[in-house]
C-alpha cells in the first residue's frame, strides 16, 4: 500500500505517480528526460480506455499510477481501475449521484488520493469514498456538506501525515468555504476550518469535538451584517502541502453574493491563500488577491513551492496565478508578498498592486449598485478584463526545476458585468449578477506562458484559438506537456516553446497529463473530454466551441525502447 513515504517522495521516485499534483507541492515536475526533445517525435499511443458513451462530458481528472495500476476519475464522480500494461479495466465504481446535486461548473471530478490500501475521492453529492484498491467496494465514506445547500466536491483530495484533506465547492450557493482532515485509514474527522471569519473551527480528540478558535477572531469585521454565514469562499481546488514548512496551501473562491454592494468590506477569507497548520486546521497566515471582490475572481489557484537564490540566500517562496491577472510569489513561511505581476494581456479592474500586493482598484471597473439605478433592478454595467473565467482558472500550472519557470495556461477574455438583486435562499444560486464573457482577439484566446517568477517575464508563449483548460507538466527532459479543446496533446521545449509534439485525441483535453517510467520505458497519460465550465458560462465565446465533441478517454503512451 501506499505509506505517508511514498506521498512525500512522489515527485523523485518515477516509477509511480501517487498524489495529485505529481507531489505535494504540486510542481508536476518529473525528473524523467528519456523522452526529450529529441525523442519526443517517436511517443506513440499503447492504449485508450474509454469512460462509456451515456455519460461524456468534461473529464478534468489527473490519473495517478501505482504497483501497475491506474486510478482514475470521470465525470458523474466515477473511479476506474486499469491494467497499466493493457488498458484493461480492473473494476470500476459509480457513485449513483441523486438528481439534486448542484454542481456549478459541469459534473467533473478532479482525481483521486491514495492511501494504504485505499484510493480516495470526493462526490458531487459531497462525500468523501475511500475505496479498497484491489475490489472498488466502499471501506469508509463520509458526508463533507449537504448537496441540497449547494456543496459537491471536484477537487482530488491530499494525504498528509495519515490524513486526507479535503476542500468543497458551492460557492455559487451561498455555502460556507472549509478544510477538513479525516484521518485516512478510518474516515474519522480530525478537524474542520472555515474559510469565512466568524465561524468557529474545531479538532476531535479522542473522538469528542472541541473548539478550535473561530476564523478570524470574530464575526463582522470585515462583513456587515449577517452576510458572513453564507459568505461562500469555496475551498472548491483542493490545496498544496510544503513538508519543509509544514504548511497546507488553500485557496479560497468568491465571496457570496457576487453583487459587491451587499457586503462593503474584505470579506476575509474569500479570494485568498491561507497556510494552514496540517495537524489541527489553524490559519497560520493568509494572503487575500481580491479584497471584496466584484467580478467573482475566486482566488482558489495552486499555491506551488519553489525555491530560489537571492543575494547568496535561499527564498522559500511560492508562486500563483490568480484569476484577477496577476502572479503573486509570496514567502511560504508567512504569507508575505515577495512581488506580483500582471500575467495576461489586459487587466481592467485594478491599475496594479501596492507594495503589500493590494490591488489599486479602478472603481469604474466595478459593476454599479443596482440601488442606484432608477427602478432598483439592475446597477451599471461595465466591461471587466479578465472575465471571470479568469487570466487562469482551475486548469494547474508547472514549475520546472531546470528553467525556474512557471508554465501557466491562460486566457485573454472580458466581460460584460452587472449587478442585480438578490437574498439567500438555500439550494438556489446566489451570485446578484448578469454577465457574457467575449474574446478580445479574432485568432485566440488561450496562451500556454512560459513566465520567470523572478522578474515576470514572458521568456515564451503559445497562443491557442480556443481557451485553453487542461493542465500542464514539465520534464527533466526539457518538455513541457498540455492537452487543447481542439483535442490535441501536445509537448513544447520548455526552453524555447517550440512545439515538439502533438497527437489529436479525438475530443477536447480539460485534463492534466502526467508521466511515470515502467521496464525502462517513458510512460504519458492524458484523460480527454470536453467540458467544463467554458461551454456552460461562456456566453459568446462558449459559440465559438460549441462543435467540440464531447468524449470520455484515458489515452497513455510511451516512448518504445528501441
Ligand atoms: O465557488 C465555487 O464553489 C466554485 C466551484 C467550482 C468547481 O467546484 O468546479 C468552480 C467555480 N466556483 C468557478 O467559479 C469556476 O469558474 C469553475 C470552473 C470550473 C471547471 O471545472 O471548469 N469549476 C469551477
Ligand atoms: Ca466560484
Amino acid at each position: 500500500g501506499v505509506t505517508d513515504q511514498d506521498i512525500l517522495n512522489d515527485q523523485a521516485t518515477t516509477g509511480d505517480v501517487v498524489s495529485n499534483g505529481m507531489g505535494l507541492r504540486g510542481q508536476r515536475y518529473s525528473p524523467l528526460a528519456a523522452l526529450n526533445t529529441e525523442t519526443v517525435k517517436d511517443l506513440r499511443p499503447v492504449w485508450a480506455f474509454s469512460f462509456g458513451g451515456e455519460k461524456q462530458r468534461g473529464q478534468e481528472s489527473q490519473p495517478v499510477v501505482k504497483d501497475g495500476v491506474m486510478y482514475v476519475t470521470g465525470s458523474y464522480s466515477r473511479v476506474f481501475a486499469i491494467d497499466v500494461k493493457t488498458g484493461d479495466e480492473l473494476w470500476q465504481y459509480d457513485a449513483r449521484l441523486p438528481d439534486a446535486i448542484m454542481p456549478c461548473c459541469d459534473v467533473i471530478n478532479r482525481g483521486v488520493a491514495l492511501y494504504g490500501d485505499l484510493v480516495i475521492f470526493g462526490t458531487l453529492d459531497a462525500k468523501l469514498v475511500a475505496l479498497n484498491k484491489d475490489t472498488g467496494k466502499v471501506v469508509w465514506k463520509k458526508t463533507v456538506g449537504d448537496y441540497k445547500a449547494g456543496y459537491s466536491l471536484t477537487a482530488a483530495p491530499i494525504v498528509v501525515k495519515g490524513k486526507v484533506i479535503t476542500g468543497i465547492s458551492g460557492g455559487e450557493f451561498g455555502i460556507v468555504g472549509k478544510v477538513e482532515a479525516y484521518d485516512a485509514k478510518t474516515g474519522q474527522i480530525a478537524w474542520t476550518r472555515p474559510t469565512v471569519e466568524g465561524h468557529m473551527g474545531y479538532v476531535w480528540k479522542d473522538g469528542k469535538k472541541v473548539e478550535n478558535g473561530i476564523s478570524g477572531g470574530e464575526a463582522g469585521k470585515t462583513w456587515p451584517g449577517d452576510l458572513w454565514k453564507t459568505g461562500g469562499a469555496a475551498t472548491w481546488l483542493g490545496g498544496t502541502y510544503d513538508a519543509d514548512v509544514d504548511l497546507l496551501f488553500f485557496g479560497t473562491g468568491n465571496p457570496a453574493p457576487w453583487n459587491s454592494h451587499l457586503r462593503p468590506g474584505d470579506n476575509l477569507f474569500s479570494s485568498s491563500r491561507l497556510g494552514i497548520d496540517p495537524d489541527d486546521g489553524k490559519i497560520v497566515w493568509h494572503f487575500q488577491t481580491t479584497p471584496h471582490d466584484g467580478w467573482d475572481y475566486d482566488g482558489v489557484n495552486e499555491l506551488i513551492s519553489f525555491d530560489y537564490k537571492a543575494d547568496g540566500k535561499t527564498i522559500k517562496a511560492a508562486g500563483t496565478a490568480d484569476r484577477n491577472g496577476f502572479f503573486y510569489v509570496l514567502n511560504r513561511e508567512n504569507g508575505d508578498f515577495i512581488r506580483g505581476f500582471p500575467f495576461v494581456d489586459k487587466i481592467t479592474w485594478a491599475k496594479g498592486l501596492d507594495d503589500k500586493g493590494r490591488p489599486i482598484y479602478n472603481e469604474e471597473f466595478r459593476p454599479g449598485n443596482p440601488a442606484d439605478s432608477a427602478d432598483g433592478k439592475q446597477g451599471k454595467a461595465i466591461v471587466a478584463a479578465p472575465s471571470f473565467l479568469g487570466g487562469k482558472n482551475w486548469m494547474p500550472m508547472s514549475y520546472s526545476q531546470d528553467t525556474g519557470l512557471f508554465y501557466v495556461p491562460s486566457n485573454e477574455w472580458e466581460m460584460d458585468i452587472w449587478n442585480e438583486p438578490v437574498s439567500y435562499k438555500k439550494g438556489a444560486a446566489y451570485l446578484g449578477a448578469g454577465f457574457t464573457i467575449k474574446a478580445m482577439n479574432e485568432d485566440y484566446i488561450g496562451v500556454l506562458r512560459a513566465i520567470d517568477p523572478k522578474t515576470g517575464k514572458t521568456v515564451w508563449d503559445y497562443k491557442n484559438y480556443a481557451p485553453l483548460w487542461g493542465g500542464t507538466m514539465v520534464t527533466k527532459g526539457n518538455l513541457v506537456f498540455m492537452g487543447n479543446p481542439e483535442g490535441y496533446l501536445m509537448a513544447f521545449d520548455a526552453k524555447t516553446g517550440e512545439e515538439k509534439y502533438k497527437f489529436n485525441t479525438g475530443s477536447g483535453i480539460v485534463g492534466t497529463p502526467i508521466t511515470w517510467d515502467m521496464d525502462g520505458e517513458q510512460y504519458v497519460s492524458v484523460v480527454s473530454g470536453w467540458g467544463g465550465a467554458v461551454p456552460l458560462w461562456g456566453g459568446e465565446v462558449a459559440k465559438r466551441v460549441k462543435n467540440f465533441n464531447q468524449g470520455g478517454m484515458v489515452w497513455t503512451f510511451k516512448l518504445p525502447k528501441s
